[in-house]
């Protein structure tokens, strides 16, 4: 799968600031004099273009509003971006989203349904269920309402059903983390079996020990701009350390952080190109 050159800019109303980018003069005279609040635009994605392979699992990092959510949202379809183009071998699929479950049908027939709404065999189905209400791991709540779950309890379930398929491209935004050790246990072994599907997994989450445990790569977007792309170990120390300088109150020593890997990304993009 190839994101190519993908930018995301909202407009969003704004009651004004001084480093806000407004929207164009004739939309702004528009607005005013359709009495409508002022509108500034919003760049959440900027021009990231990545190629990511079969079989990798990419973990995305990055401070809240960085964009993480906004570039799933383009991959897996739900959103047009502003420019630039996602060329995917297979649609991806966006757990909890592709399915919908019905809150008055118990797991197991919700299991059920999801996979048959995602084209699978009614047999097939019949075959794979007993292994998907184990990665549930709901116990006897299996048999109760989806209704009647907690969060993290639908979260699990919605899990099982996206990975019914084995899914060529499986995107998660933050699900494993709202589930329990015995649940992350269970969902990461069932992605672990996915990727060696040859599938690849995109992955979005605020814990780095997850991140290091399971991304066999990770890309670190802040403001929209692609930081680092690499080593787990690598990208999340460097992020820690930048994390850990904006905590301090250190922006200028947290800039120069980003600006320094951002630099050395341009320059391995450069080398690449002319290799
Ligand atoms: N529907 C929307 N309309 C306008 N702006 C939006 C919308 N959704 C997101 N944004 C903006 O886009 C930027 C990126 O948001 P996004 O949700 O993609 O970030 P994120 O990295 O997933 O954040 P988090 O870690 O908090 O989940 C933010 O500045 C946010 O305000």
């Amino acid at each position: 799968m190839v994101i190519d050159r993908v930018s995301m800019v909202y407009n969003v109303t704004s009651t004004g600031g001084r480093d806000e980018v407004p929207v164009p003069a004739p939309v702004r005279w528009a607005r005013r004099a359709l009495g409508r609040p002022p509108v500034v635009r919003n760049r959440a994605v900027n021009d990231v273009t990545l190629a990511v392979h079969q079989g990798e699992f990419v973990g995305f990092i990055g401070r809240n509003g960085s964009g993480k959510s906004t570039l799933m949202n383009i991959v897996a379809g739900q959103m047009n971006p502003t420019s630039g183009r996602v060329h995917a071998t297979d649609t991806p699929v966006k757990l909890g989203v592709n399915v919908s479950l019905v809150p008055a049908l118990s797991g197991e027939k919700n299991i059920r349904l999801g996979c048959l709404a995602q084209g699978m065999d009614p047999r097939l189905v019949d075959e794979v269920l007993p292994e998907l209400v184990e990665v549930a791991a709901l116990g006897k709540a299996i048999h109760w309402p989806m209704k009647a779950y907690s969060s993290g309890m639908a979260a699990r379930l919605r899990f099982a059903v996206a990975t019914a398929t084995d899914p060529h491209i499986l995107i998660l935004d933050e699900a494993l983390s709202t589930g329990d050790a015995q649940f992350r246990d269970r969902g990461q072994a069932r992605m672990a079996q996915i990727r060696e599907q040859a599938g690849c997994v995109l992955f979005v989450s605020h814990s780095m020990a997850e991140v290091r445990q399971m991304c066999t790569r990770v890309v670190w977007l802040d403001q929209g701009d692609l930081v680092m792309d690499g080593d787990p170990e690598h990208v999340t120390r460097e992020y820690e350390a930048f994390m850990k300088e904006l905590a301090a109150g250190n922006n200028r020593a947290a800039e120069r952080i980003k600006e320094q890997l951002m630099n050395d990304l341009v320059r391995t993009e450069l080398r690449e190109v002319h290799a």
